[in-house]
């Protein structure tokens, strides 16, 4: 069999043209892995609310962080792509869940290149049903009606993997040499409580209390929460922070639902009043920047820092296409190559 890769991110609109944010968050939230409740109600919510106010004001977010190339999400993720491609032999195909290129084009792409063993790799550290799960179940999908031929393998979730944390680990002290910072505060993006309880594959171990997340289980293996603590805790452990130097938020609630929290703009204006002056962020739910990193913590969480007193705001880049996760990843891939008898 011939094997190949598909790196698969989370996708952005074509342009920053409203009708553009329009087609893509419809076709975002419209998945049902995304806004989880049944047909006709999210039809209502996304079709006949959501999309008659968000695409103008998620346009002009994006229009304050386009590059001239494109979407920093997407322009990042062919970097990435592209350098991953030069360490291996194995062809690497580049998807977006949402939006250009598609998984269908990169299952092709892959299709053509005579590829019929495909690493399905979503380029997500903690799994959680709005994105790892929502990227299997299509490209299952896509499989089974178009290239039947082909076995899939994925990659799972890898946010306690030694490889990834010392490499956020050591991003992260690259990004704070010579920085005096009181707090760093590790911004996840959030997902509603329910989302949790849903991929609880115990039924009964995720009460999102202050202890479940720390008690042994099963369910962990598939719980964003669990996941966004142990990375936090490893990378702590790694760069030597004393307990209280650090915390964890998440971040770009939408809706009216409960979300994880404690929520990152409250926390960072909580930290601002408490007296911290210097404050640096890091998004390890990220492993490319894009509009949550480069305009809501970068530009909005550093306006709502500086408005309660703060004075120096820090973010930390995500690992976008730095040389020594390229090499992780290019590791990892190879590896897998060489296996015989695939899982
Ligand atoms: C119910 C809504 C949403 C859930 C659940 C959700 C989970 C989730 N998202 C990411 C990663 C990204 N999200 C991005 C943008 C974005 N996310 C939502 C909504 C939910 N996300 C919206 C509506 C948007 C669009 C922008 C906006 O209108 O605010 C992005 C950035 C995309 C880009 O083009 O730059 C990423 C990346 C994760 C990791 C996650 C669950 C863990
Ligand atoms: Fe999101
Ligand atoms: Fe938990």
């Amino acid at each position: 069999m011939s094997k190949g890769v598909l790196l698969v991110n989370l996708g952005s609109p074509d342009s920053t043209d409203p009708k553009d944010v329009k087609k893509y968050l419809d076709e975002f939230l419209m998945d049902e892995r995304v806004i989880d409740v049944p047909y006709w109600a999210r039809t209502l919510l996304v079709r006949g609310i959501i999309l008659n106010t968000r695409p103008k004001k998620s346009a002009e977010a994006y229009e304050r962080i386009w590059w001239e190339e494109g979407s920093p999400l997407i322009v990042l993720s062919e970097r990435l792509q592209a350098k991953v491609s030069e360490l291996t032999s194995v062809p690497i195909a580049l998807a977006m869940r949402y939006g250009k290129p598609s998984i269908k084009s990169g299952l092709q792409e892959l299709h053509e290149k005579g590829v019929d063993e495909v690493l399905i790799f979503p380029l997500y550290p903690q799994f959680a049903m709005a994105t790892t799960e929502t990227i299997l179940v299509l490209a299952e999908e896509l499989r089974k009606k178009h290239y039947p031929q082909m076995q899939f393998t994925s990659v799972p979730a890898f946010y306690n993997h030694a490889d990834y944390i010392r490499v956020l680990g050591t991003s992260i002290s690259e990004s704070l040499k010579g920085v005096e910072f009181d707090h760093l505060l590790f911004s996840y993006h959030g997902v509603p409580k329910r989302h949790i309880r849903k991929s609880d594959i115990t039924k009964s171990h995720c009460k999102i209390d202050g202890s479940c997340c720390q008690t042994p289980s099963a369910a962990h293996q598939f719980c964003y929460r669990h996941q966004c603590y142990e990375t936090t805790r490893l990378v702590a452990e790694y760069l030597g922070l004393e307990k209280g130097k650090y915390s964890v938020s998440f971040q770009s609630r939408l809706g009216f639902d409960p979300w994880l929290q404690p929520y990152t703009d409250r926390t960072i204006e909580r930290k601002g009043l408490e007296g911290v002056k210097n404050l640096a962020i890091v998004t390890p739910a990220f492993v490319s920047d894009c509009l949550e990193t480069l305009e809501e913590i970068a530009m909005e969480g550093k306006e709502i820092f500086e408005e309660v007193g703060g004075e120096k705001f820090t973010v930390v880049p995500c690992l976008n296409d730095r040389d020594d996760w390229v090499r992780v990843l290019s590791r990892w891939i190879d590896e897998w190559a060489k296996q015989e008898v695939t899982v």
